[in-house]
């Protein structure tokens, strides 16, 4: 039987065992799900003959890179599915960054159990992992959840969809060179008083908002420029290459952060905005609240496929 059947059949009975709030499943084909939808099958009819705890309190999540399976997994009944970019990030990455994207859609909640089966993404095949996140045990995500539950849903959805582009340009660069850039949502008014364009807004009288695939296409072609991108609590990406004005802001940030963190500082210091920045230097994701860092995403690039990083 294939490696990634006994996965399932044994992360499936696994959260079951253990009472879990969420089997999650990493899937690039499919495949995998139609695993599940067998293990499932061979349950239900176990159940009919003995006493089996039933399986229906368990929230199923499905995660896919491709656009094709997710398409195809949306028609598919009982399931949560979720399209994600995460086949540049290394296991423990895809596991936070799926948590943190079930966070903002109000699935997982704090205290909650979640059993993962993945492996190496884009490896047809790869699945090689199954995994037990209690959410209470990550302190970085549990600062992140309290900061997303307390935010109204919209806005919990376009910090999230800024951050799914922050984890691959974070990850993966523009043409293999790293990138650095900040983006600053919400409170939109105030920011735009306490900024200037560095040069002609690319973004002047469109009509983007950050869910359509194409505009995100564009953010991460100008994610090369200076400046930050400026985008309402709504998504709308109002304008690129935006110069904040620091003068004055007393801002206390650790050492080794420069100009890009300060500036990010400063404006979520002087407005109720919150600022996302990627470090060229680094690769850190770091989200700013009142001039502080609130939480920080270290997305890795597997440097080579045996890279365990729990
Ligand atoms: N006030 C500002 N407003 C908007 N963007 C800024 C501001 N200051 C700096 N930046 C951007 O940050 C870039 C990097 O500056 P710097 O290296 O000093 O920042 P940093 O905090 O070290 O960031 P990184 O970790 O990415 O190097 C600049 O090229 C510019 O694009
Ligand atoms: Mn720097």
């Amino acid at each position: 039987m294939e490696k990634a059947k006994f996965l399932i059949k044994h992360g499936f009975n696994l959260a079951l065992e253990i009472n879990a709030d969420v089997l999650l499943i990493f899937t690039e084909t499919g495949k995998t799900y139609d695993y599940y939808r067998e293990q499932e099958a061979v349950h239900r009819r176990a159940r009919k003959r003995k006493a089996l705890n039933d399986f229906k309190n368990i929230k199923v999540v499905v995660t896919t890179p491709n656009e094709e399976t997710f398409l195809r997994l949306k028609n598919e009944p009982k399931i949560i599915p979720i399209l994600m970019a995460y086949r540049n990030n290394d296991r423990s990455s895809m596991i936070k960054q799926a948590v943190t994207t079930l966070f903002t859609n109000n699935i997982v909640k704090k205290g909650d159990v979640v059993v993962s089966i993945l492996g190496i993404p884009k490896l047809t095949g790869g699945t090689d992992t199954i995994s037990i996140f209690e959410v209470n045990d990550y302190p970085q995500i549990l600062k992140f959840y309290e900061f997303i539950s307390g935010i109204e849903k919209t806005k919990g959805k376009v910090i999230n969809e800024v951050l799914n582009i922050c984890m691959e340009l974070a990850v993966e660069g523009r043409e293999g060179t790293p990138v650095g850039t900040i983006f600053i949502i919400g409170d939109s008014e105030k920011v735009l008083k306490m900024s200037s364009q560095l040069i002609l807004n690319p973004f002047e009288g469109h009509n983007s908002i950050i869910f359509d695939k194409h505009v995100k296409g564009t953010i991460k072609e100008l994610s090369t420029i200076d400046g930050a991108f400026v985008i309402s609590e709504k998504g709308e990406v109002l304008c690129a290459g935006r110069y904040i004005s620091c003068s004055g802001g007393n801002i206390e940030l650790p050492l080794g952060l420069g100009a890009r963190h300060h500036a990010a500082a400063t404006i979520s210091r002087y407005t109720g905005a919150i600022a996302i920045t990627v470090s060229e230097s680094g690769g850190i994701i770091r989200i700013f609240k009142n001039g502080e860092i609130l939480s920080e995403i270290k997305p890795k690039k597997i440097t080579n496929d045996s890279e365990y990083s729990y």
